[in-house]
């Protein structure tokens, strides 16, 4: 550094640019984080594999296996196992069976079983089979919600509000999911702003955490970052979890960018089940296997023991007859 003029060596010095300049800090540690100096040191995995894994399979997996796999992953030391829906069984078959599903499983003591509500009949009919957490799933496109949820996004936001009272009253907490946060398979690119609105509505309405899903895993960490940077401006980021399916292979660089702009909880699915039956293209969530081993490799804590949930992948592929999507799983069983 020897021949650079020391106005030069200043700017390369992050702290010296503080010293000098103070009203630059908010700017340049919202940079920081961009750049990817800092990230979260603890990392919530949601794990999504028997809800948004398993909907979308043709073949209706038998029930026992839905509740051994969540039997599984109960004690791998994931603290979120999202369960299964009570939506309506002639919309989606494979989750007909969402009371013995939520009535079999055992229960551990430090995990959470949220299941999905798309109105007040679902919350009703999830509540009486024992769910002490749900989910309602709005859209950033107006299309996708009416494929999806058959309604508007108005009259979705009226159903979910009906969901969130009557959960109030129960004290039972409510996560909200926006979909095509990074684009809709029928009407293409969303705007951050639609995004922020919708996410905004349902933090507003009480949901406790709002998860941001790329449904057609197209986003990559460009948009990611507009994306974020419109939302963190209605919901706070601590507020926020991103949800990505892997499509074109983003997922994990999304995940990343995320990171990097402080969000701190990312929905996974063990061995990369998955796809969204209203999403046609969508392909399998991030895997599980795939994000801890990310996580772990920068030194982020999750809790949750890698080989036990690859176990837990291979043993729903099994039952599946199909091979693991997570390329950690594929990379242990050749070292095996
Ligand atoms: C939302 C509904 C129910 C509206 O369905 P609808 O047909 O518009 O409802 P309706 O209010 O007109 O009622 C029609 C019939 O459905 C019944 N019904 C009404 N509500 C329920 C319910 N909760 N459970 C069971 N049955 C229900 C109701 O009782 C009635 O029965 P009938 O009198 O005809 O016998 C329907 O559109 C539906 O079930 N859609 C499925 C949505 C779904 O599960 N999509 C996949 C999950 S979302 C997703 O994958 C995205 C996400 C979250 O993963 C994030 C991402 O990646 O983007």
């Amino acid at each position: 550094m020897g021949n650079v003029p020391t106005t030069v060596k200043h700017c390369l010095s992050y702290e010296q640019l503080i010293e000098d300049y103070p009203w630059l800090r908010h700017w340049l540690q919202e940079e920081k984080n961009i750049t990817g100096h800092e990230y979260p040191e603890f990392v919530k995995i949601v794990e999504v594999g028997p809800r948004d894994g398993l909907q979308n399979e043709k073949e209706i997996v038998p029930t026992g296996v839905k509740i051994q796999l969540i039997d599984m992953l109960s004690g791998t030391g994931l603290s979120v196992i999202e369960a299964t829906s009570f939506v309506s069984s002639k919309w989606v078959p494979q989750m007909a069976d969402h009371t013995d599903v939520l009535r079999g499983i055992q229960r551990a003591p430090h995990v959470r079983y949220p299941v999905l509500t798309p109105n007040l009949q679902g919350f009703q009919d999830a509540v009486a089979a024992g769910a002490t957490e749900v989910a309602v799933f709005g859209s950033a496109s107006e299309t996708f919600s009416k494929k999806n949820i058959n309604c508007s996004i108005d009259e979705s936001m009226l159903r979910f509000e009906e969901v969130i009272n009557t959960a109030k009253e129960r004290q039972i907490p409510v996560r909200g999911y926006v979909s095509c946060a990074l684009g809709c398979p029928h009407e293409g690119d969303i705007k951050p702003s639609t995004v922020a609105k919708v996410a905004k509505r349902l933090y507003e309405m009480g949901c406790y955490e709002i998860s941001l899903a790329d449904t057609i895993g197209v986003g990559t960490p460009g948009s990611m970052l507009k994306m974020l940077q419109g939302v963190k401006k209605e919901v706070p980021i601590n507020a926020l979890a991103v949800h990505c399916h892997d499509t074109y292979g983003q997922a994990l660089p999304n995940i990343l960018t995320a990171l990097q702009m402080g969000v701190c909880v990312v929905d996974s699915a063990v061995a990369g089940l998955g796809g969204c039956p209203y999403a046609q293209g969508s392909s399998g969530n991030v895997s599980t296997e795939d994000v801890l081993y990310m996580l772990h490799g920068m030194g982020i804590e999750t809790g949750v023991n890698l080989p036990k949930v690859i176990e837990a992948g291979y043993f729903i592929c099994n039952a599946l007859c199909r091979n693991t999507n997570s390329k950690v799983a594929q990379a242990k069983s050749r070292t095996l």
